[in-house]
Protein backbone atom coordinates (compact mmCIF):
# COMPACT_ATOMS: atom_id res chain seq x y z
CA UNK A 1 0.00 0.00 0.00
CA UNK A 2 1.14 3.53 -0.82
CA UNK A 3 1.08 6.14 2.07
CA UNK A 4 1.35 9.29 0.08
CA UNK A 5 2.67 10.73 -2.90
CA UNK A 6 6.04 11.63 -3.20
CA UNK A 7 9.13 12.86 -5.95
CA UNK A 8 8.29 11.49 -9.11
CA UNK A 9 4.18 10.24 -8.35
CA UNK A 10 1.64 13.12 -9.39
CA UNK A 11 -0.78 10.62 -8.27
CA UNK A 12 -1.03 8.59 -5.91
CA UNK A 13 -4.90 6.54 -4.95
CA UNK A 14 -4.82 4.10 -2.36
CA UNK A 15 -7.94 1.52 -1.65
CA UNK A 16 -10.42 4.25 -3.53
CA UNK A 17 -13.97 3.01 -2.84
CA UNK A 18 -17.20 4.10 -4.20
CA UNK A 19 -20.54 3.14 -3.29
CA UNK A 20 -23.70 5.21 -4.87
CA UNK A 21 -26.97 4.55 -2.56
CA UNK A 22 -27.34 2.55 0.32
CA UNK A 23 -28.40 -1.03 1.71
CA UNK A 24 -30.07 -3.34 -0.82
CA UNK A 25 -29.98 -0.85 -3.95
CA UNK A 26 -25.84 0.39 -3.16
CA UNK A 27 -23.90 0.12 -6.50
CA UNK A 28 -20.20 -0.24 -5.46
CA UNK A 29 -18.80 1.78 -8.13
CA UNK A 30 -15.15 1.13 -7.56
CA UNK A 31 -13.92 -1.47 -5.20
CA UNK A 32 -10.32 -1.22 -3.54
CA UNK A 33 -8.75 0.60 -7.01
CA UNK A 34 -5.04 2.08 -5.51
CA UNK A 35 -2.57 3.44 -8.31
CA UNK A 36 0.13 5.72 -8.65
CA UNK A 37 0.44 7.73 -12.25
CA UNK A 38 4.17 9.06 -12.20
CA UNK A 39 4.69 12.65 -12.76
CA UNK A 40 4.92 13.29 -16.60
CA UNK A 41 3.61 10.53 -18.10
CA UNK A 42 0.32 9.38 -19.46
CA UNK A 43 -2.07 7.03 -17.24
CA UNK A 44 -5.40 5.56 -19.28
CA UNK A 45 -7.43 3.96 -17.50
CA UNK A 46 -9.24 1.19 -19.74
CA UNK A 47 -12.49 -0.21 -19.22
CA UNK A 48 -16.52 -1.10 -20.99
CA UNK A 49 -18.92 1.17 -19.95
CA UNK A 50 -20.01 1.06 -16.05
CA UNK A 51 -16.93 -0.26 -15.33
CA UNK A 52 -16.35 3.01 -13.23
CA UNK A 53 -14.01 5.14 -15.25
CA UNK A 54 -16.18 8.31 -15.15
CA UNK A 55 -16.44 8.05 -11.26
CA UNK A 56 -12.59 6.90 -10.51
CA UNK A 57 -11.02 10.29 -12.67
CA UNK A 58 -14.41 12.64 -11.13
CA UNK A 59 -13.41 11.29 -7.84
CA UNK A 60 -10.11 12.70 -8.40
CA UNK A 61 -10.97 16.24 -8.24
CA UNK A 62 -13.37 15.36 -6.06
CA UNK A 63 -16.19 15.91 -8.54
CA UNK A 64 -17.48 12.68 -6.71
CA UNK A 65 -16.30 11.62 -2.46
CA UNK A 66 -14.81 8.51 -2.35
CA UNK A 67 -16.98 6.38 0.12
CA UNK A 68 -13.71 5.04 1.12
CA UNK A 69 -9.62 6.00 0.42
CA UNK A 70 -7.29 8.35 -0.06
CA UNK A 71 -6.31 10.62 -3.06
CA UNK A 72 -3.01 12.54 -3.36
CA UNK A 73 -2.20 14.94 -6.23
CA UNK A 74 1.13 16.50 -6.36
CA UNK A 75 1.70 15.28 -2.58
CA UNK A 76 -1.71 17.01 -1.39
CA UNK A 77 -4.66 14.77 0.25
CA UNK A 78 -7.20 16.08 -1.55
CA UNK A 79 -9.73 14.36 0.09
CA UNK A 80 -9.55 15.75 3.25
CA UNK A 81 -10.07 19.40 1.76
CA UNK A 82 -13.23 21.54 1.75
CA UNK A 83 -14.72 25.35 0.66
CA UNK A 84 -11.63 27.50 -0.21
CA UNK A 85 -8.97 24.95 0.18
CA UNK A 86 -10.38 22.60 -1.94
CA UNK A 87 -11.19 25.28 -4.35
CA UNK A 88 -7.36 26.38 -4.79
CA UNK A 89 -6.81 22.16 -5.07
CA UNK A 90 -9.00 22.32 -8.28
CA UNK A 91 -6.99 25.00 -9.79
CA UNK A 92 -4.64 22.32 -10.27
CA UNK A 93 -6.07 20.07 -11.81
CA UNK A 94 -7.35 20.59 -15.33
CA UNK A 95 -10.08 18.68 -16.95
CA UNK A 96 -11.32 17.54 -20.68
CA UNK A 97 -14.75 16.45 -21.21
CA UNK A 98 -15.86 14.15 -23.97
CA UNK A 99 -18.86 17.15 -25.01
CA UNK A 100 -16.14 19.47 -24.58
CA UNK A 101 -18.61 22.13 -21.90
CA UNK A 102 -17.83 24.96 -23.68
CA UNK A 103 -19.96 28.06 -22.38
CA UNK A 104 -21.79 28.41 -26.06
CA UNK A 105 -22.48 32.60 -25.52
CA UNK A 106 -19.14 33.36 -25.34
CA UNK A 107 -16.41 33.35 -27.53
CA UNK A 108 -13.30 30.91 -27.71
CA UNK A 109 -11.27 33.92 -26.20
CA UNK A 110 -13.58 34.29 -23.88
CA UNK A 111 -14.36 30.81 -22.85
CA UNK A 112 -10.34 30.42 -22.36
CA UNK A 113 -10.26 33.09 -20.06
CA UNK A 114 -13.13 32.46 -17.94
CA UNK A 115 -10.70 30.14 -15.30
CA UNK A 116 -8.06 33.07 -15.27
CA UNK A 117 -11.15 35.59 -14.40
CA UNK A 118 -11.82 33.31 -11.41
CA UNK A 119 -8.71 32.75 -10.59
CA UNK A 120 -8.28 37.10 -10.60
CA UNK A 121 -5.97 37.52 -13.18
CA UNK A 122 -5.69 41.20 -14.26
CA UNK A 123 -7.65 41.45 -18.00
CA UNK A 124 -3.87 42.76 -19.40
CA UNK A 125 -2.50 39.23 -17.98
CA UNK A 126 -5.61 37.34 -19.11
CA UNK A 127 -5.45 38.71 -23.27
CA UNK A 128 -1.60 37.32 -22.96
CA UNK A 129 -2.45 34.23 -21.47
CA UNK A 130 -5.23 33.05 -23.93
CA UNK A 131 -3.35 34.62 -27.03
CA UNK A 132 -0.35 32.19 -25.71
CA UNK A 133 -2.82 29.46 -24.53
CA UNK A 134 -4.49 29.64 -28.44
CA UNK A 135 -1.04 29.50 -30.26
CA UNK A 136 -0.55 26.60 -28.16
CA UNK A 137 -3.56 24.69 -29.58
CA UNK A 138 -3.19 25.99 -33.01
CA UNK A 139 -6.15 28.38 -32.64
CA UNK A 140 -5.16 31.23 -32.81
CA UNK A 141 -7.07 33.00 -36.00
CA UNK A 142 -10.23 32.00 -34.24
CA UNK A 143 -10.40 33.87 -30.67
CA UNK A 144 -13.36 35.47 -31.58
CA UNK A 145 -15.57 32.90 -33.15
CA UNK A 146 -18.30 30.74 -30.71
CA UNK A 147 -18.60 27.41 -30.30
CA UNK A 148 -21.44 26.67 -32.76
CA UNK A 149 -19.20 27.98 -35.33
CA UNK A 150 -16.14 25.43 -34.34
CA UNK A 151 -15.00 21.34 -35.78
CA UNK A 152 -15.93 19.01 -32.86
CA UNK A 153 -11.65 18.41 -32.69
CA UNK A 154 -11.42 22.50 -32.66
CA UNK A 155 -13.85 22.56 -29.81
CA UNK A 156 -11.80 19.65 -27.78
CA UNK A 157 -8.69 22.20 -28.88
CA UNK A 158 -10.36 25.09 -27.33
CA UNK A 159 -11.53 22.91 -23.99
CA UNK A 160 -7.43 21.39 -23.57
CA UNK A 161 -6.38 25.67 -23.72
CA UNK A 162 -9.25 26.23 -20.82
CA UNK A 163 -7.98 23.29 -19.02
CA UNK A 164 -4.20 24.56 -19.36
CA UNK A 165 -5.22 28.16 -18.04
CA UNK A 166 -3.92 28.27 -15.15
CA UNK A 167 -0.86 25.87 -15.64
CA UNK A 168 -2.51 22.86 -14.15
CA UNK A 169 -0.03 20.39 -12.31
CA UNK A 170 -2.28 17.29 -13.95
CA UNK A 171 -4.85 16.96 -16.66
CA UNK A 172 -7.43 14.94 -16.52
CA UNK A 173 -9.20 13.35 -19.73
CA UNK A 174 -12.85 12.20 -19.36
CA UNK A 175 -13.48 10.72 -22.82
CA UNK A 176 -11.86 13.17 -24.45
CA UNK A 177 -12.01 12.31 -27.93
CA UNK A 178 -14.84 9.67 -28.02
CA UNK A 179 -16.87 11.78 -29.99
CA UNK A 180 -14.47 12.92 -32.50
CA UNK A 181 -13.77 11.16 -35.96
CA UNK A 182 -10.84 8.74 -35.84
CA UNK A 183 -8.51 11.10 -37.85
CA UNK A 184 -9.51 14.24 -35.25
CA UNK A 185 -9.15 11.82 -32.31
CA UNK A 186 -5.49 11.18 -33.88
CA UNK A 187 -5.05 15.06 -33.85
CA UNK A 188 -6.15 15.53 -30.26
CA UNK A 189 -4.03 12.65 -29.07
CA UNK A 190 -0.74 13.79 -30.96
CA UNK A 191 -2.08 17.25 -29.55
CA UNK A 192 -2.23 15.65 -25.95
CA UNK A 193 1.08 14.09 -26.77
CA UNK A 194 2.83 17.03 -27.71
CA UNK A 195 1.90 18.92 -24.53
CA UNK A 196 3.23 16.13 -22.31
CA UNK A 197 6.56 15.90 -24.09
CA UNK A 198 7.03 19.69 -24.62
CA UNK A 199 6.05 20.64 -21.43
CA UNK A 200 6.18 17.26 -18.87
CA UNK A 201 2.33 17.58 -18.68
CA UNK A 202 1.35 14.73 -16.54
CA UNK A 203 -2.24 13.26 -18.02
CA UNK A 204 -4.72 10.98 -16.41
CA UNK A 205 -7.28 9.81 -19.20
CA UNK A 206 -10.30 7.25 -18.87
CA UNK A 207 -11.01 5.81 -22.35
CA UNK A 208 -13.06 2.75 -23.69
CA UNK A 209 -10.68 2.87 -26.56
CA UNK A 210 -7.97 0.19 -26.96
CA UNK A 211 -6.36 2.73 -29.48
CA UNK A 212 -6.42 5.47 -27.34
CA UNK A 213 -4.07 4.01 -24.81
CA UNK A 214 -2.02 1.96 -28.20
CA UNK A 215 -1.67 5.60 -29.27
CA UNK A 216 -0.19 7.60 -26.55
CA UNK A 217 -0.34 5.71 -22.59
CA UNK A 218 2.93 4.86 -21.08
CA UNK A 219 0.91 3.12 -18.32
CA UNK A 220 -2.58 1.68 -17.99
CA UNK A 221 -4.96 0.13 -15.85
CA UNK A 222 -8.02 -1.96 -16.86
CA UNK A 223 -10.76 -1.51 -14.91
CA UNK A 224 -13.62 -3.96 -14.79
CA UNK A 225 -16.56 -3.99 -13.01
CA UNK A 226 -15.05 -1.56 -10.00
CA UNK A 227 -11.77 -3.36 -9.79
CA UNK A 228 -8.54 -2.99 -11.67
CA UNK A 229 -7.90 -6.62 -13.19
CA UNK A 230 -4.19 -5.42 -14.95
CA UNK A 231 -2.02 -2.75 -14.67
CA UNK A 232 1.43 -1.61 -15.88
CA UNK A 233 3.45 -0.21 -18.74
CA UNK A 234 1.94 -0.60 -22.06
CA UNK A 235 5.06 -1.97 -23.80
CA UNK A 236 5.47 -4.50 -20.43
CA UNK A 237 2.10 -5.86 -21.16
CA UNK A 238 1.75 -5.76 -24.85
CA UNK A 239 5.13 -7.68 -24.50
CA UNK A 240 3.37 -10.55 -22.51
CA UNK A 241 0.74 -12.89 -24.18
CA UNK A 242 -1.29 -13.96 -21.81
CA UNK A 243 -2.32 -10.18 -20.67
CA UNK A 244 -5.60 -8.92 -21.61
CA UNK A 245 -3.67 -5.99 -23.08
CA UNK A 246 -1.96 -8.30 -25.14
CA UNK A 247 -5.23 -10.90 -26.12
CA UNK A 248 -7.20 -7.68 -26.88
CA UNK A 249 -4.51 -6.19 -29.00
CA UNK A 250 -3.48 -9.08 -30.72
CA UNK A 251 -6.30 -11.66 -31.18
CA UNK A 252 -5.35 -15.41 -30.97
CA UNK A 253 -4.26 -15.74 -34.72
CA UNK A 254 -6.36 -18.06 -37.07
CA UNK A 255 -4.85 -21.63 -36.46
CA UNK A 256 -3.55 -23.01 -40.09
CA UNK A 257 -3.47 -26.62 -40.89
CA UNK A 258 0.34 -26.77 -42.47
CA UNK A 259 1.23 -28.30 -45.64
CA UNK A 260 2.24 -32.08 -45.79
CA UNK A 261 6.69 -31.40 -44.86
CA UNK A 262 5.93 -27.74 -43.42
CA UNK A 263 5.06 -26.92 -39.79
CA UNK A 264 3.33 -23.42 -39.10
CA UNK A 265 5.41 -21.41 -36.38
CA UNK A 266 3.77 -18.24 -34.43
CA UNK A 267 7.14 -15.79 -33.43
CA UNK A 268 6.15 -13.22 -30.89
CA UNK A 269 8.02 -10.12 -30.97
CA UNK A 270 8.29 -7.92 -27.45
CA UNK A 271 10.10 -4.87 -28.72
CA UNK A 272 14.08 -4.49 -29.86
CA UNK A 273 14.46 -8.25 -31.90
CA UNK A 274 11.63 -6.64 -34.08
CA UNK A 275 13.85 -4.81 -36.32
CA UNK A 276 16.37 -6.94 -36.76
CA UNK A 277 16.03 -8.83 -40.34
CA UNK A 278 14.89 -12.01 -38.43
CA UNK A 279 13.59 -14.10 -41.51
CA UNK A 280 15.73 -13.40 -43.90
CA UNK A 281 18.48 -14.25 -41.39
CA UNK A 282 16.51 -17.54 -41.22
CA UNK A 283 15.84 -18.40 -44.62
CA UNK A 284 20.06 -18.09 -45.12
CA UNK A 285 21.34 -18.93 -42.57
CA UNK A 286 18.71 -22.44 -42.13
CA UNK A 287 17.87 -22.55 -45.83
CA UNK A 288 14.78 -22.63 -44.96
CA UNK A 289 11.26 -22.23 -46.86
CA UNK A 290 9.44 -19.74 -45.16
CA UNK A 291 5.89 -18.63 -46.76
CA UNK A 292 3.80 -16.00 -44.21
CA UNK A 293 0.89 -16.70 -43.03
CA UNK A 294 -0.08 -13.66 -41.22
CA UNK A 295 0.31 -11.37 -38.72
CA UNK A 296 0.15 -8.21 -36.34
CA UNK A 297 2.94 -5.84 -35.10
CA UNK A 298 2.05 -2.67 -33.67
CA UNK A 299 4.44 -0.22 -33.15
CA UNK A 300 4.26 1.42 -28.93
CA UNK A 301 7.01 4.39 -29.09
CA UNK A 302 10.26 2.63 -30.72
CA UNK A 303 9.57 -0.57 -29.97
CA UNK A 304 7.83 -3.13 -32.24
CA UNK A 305 5.54 -5.90 -30.62
CA UNK A 306 3.19 -8.24 -31.89
CA UNK A 307 2.82 -11.74 -33.74
CA UNK A 308 3.82 -13.33 -36.90
CA UNK A 309 2.62 -16.62 -38.36
CA UNK A 310 4.50 -18.08 -41.40
CA UNK A 311 5.02 -22.39 -42.43
CA UNK A 312 8.76 -23.64 -42.03
CA UNK A 313 10.20 -26.46 -44.74
CA UNK A 314 13.65 -27.49 -44.39
CA UNK A 315 15.77 -29.65 -43.03
CA UNK A 316 17.03 -27.54 -40.43
CA UNK A 317 13.77 -27.13 -38.18
CA UNK A 318 15.18 -27.60 -35.03
CA UNK A 319 18.16 -25.28 -35.37
CA UNK A 320 16.04 -22.29 -36.69
CA UNK A 321 14.16 -22.58 -33.96
CA UNK A 322 17.01 -22.46 -31.82
CA UNK A 323 18.34 -19.54 -33.16
CA UNK A 324 14.78 -17.82 -32.63
CA UNK A 325 15.13 -18.51 -29.13
CA UNK A 326 18.63 -17.30 -28.72
CA UNK A 327 17.52 -13.67 -29.91
CA UNK A 328 14.88 -13.71 -27.00
CA UNK A 329 11.95 -14.55 -29.19
CA UNK A 330 9.24 -16.25 -28.16
CA UNK A 331 8.77 -19.24 -30.63
CA UNK A 332 5.39 -21.77 -30.69
CA UNK A 333 4.76 -24.66 -32.99
CA UNK A 334 1.48 -25.20 -33.82
CA UNK A 335 0.68 -28.87 -33.74
N1 LIG B 1 -24.62 9.20 -9.64
C1 LIG B 1 -24.79 7.87 -9.64
N2 LIG B 1 -25.74 7.28 -8.92
C2 LIG B 1 -25.89 5.94 -8.92
N3 LIG B 1 -25.15 5.10 -9.62
C3 LIG B 1 -24.18 5.63 -10.39
C4 LIG B 1 -23.96 7.05 -10.46
N4 LIG B 1 -22.93 7.29 -11.31
C5 LIG B 1 -22.52 6.06 -11.77
N5 LIG B 1 -23.28 5.08 -11.20
C6 LIG B 1 -23.12 3.62 -11.43
O1 LIG B 1 -21.78 3.28 -11.09
C7 LIG B 1 -21.25 2.33 -12.01
C8 LIG B 1 -20.01 2.91 -12.66
O2 LIG B 1 -20.39 4.01 -13.50
P1 LIG B 1 -19.36 4.96 -14.25
O3 LIG B 1 -20.16 6.00 -14.98
O4 LIG B 1 -18.31 5.40 -13.33
O5 LIG B 1 -18.73 3.92 -15.30
P2 LIG B 1 -17.98 4.21 -16.67
O6 LIG B 1 -16.95 3.17 -16.79
O7 LIG B 1 -17.54 5.63 -16.71
O8 LIG B 1 -19.11 3.97 -17.74
P3 LIG B 1 -19.59 4.94 -18.93
O9 LIG B 1 -18.46 4.95 -19.91
O10 LIG B 1 -20.80 4.27 -19.46
O11 LIG B 1 -19.85 6.28 -18.29
C9 LIG B 1 -22.37 2.01 -12.99
O12 LIG B 1 -23.04 0.86 -12.51
C10 LIG B 1 -23.26 3.23 -12.89
O13 LIG B 1 -24.61 2.90 -13.20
Amino acid sequence: MVAFARGNVMITITDLRKVYGQGEKAIVALDDVSLEVPRGEIFGVLGQSGAGKSTLIRCVNLLERPTTGRIFVNEQDITTLSGTALRKARQRIGMIFQHFNLLSSRTIADNVAFPLEVMGYSRAARRERVRELLALVGLEQRAHAYPAQLSGGQKQRVGIARALAGEPDVLLSDEATSALDPQTTHSILELLQDLNRRMGLTILLITHEMGVVKQICHQVAILEAGKTVEQGRVSDLAARPESRLAQSLFPRPQSYVAQPGARVVTISFAGHNADEPVLSNLIRRFDLNVNILGGNIEKFGDQRIGQLQAEFVGEQFDAALDYLKSLGLRVEVNV
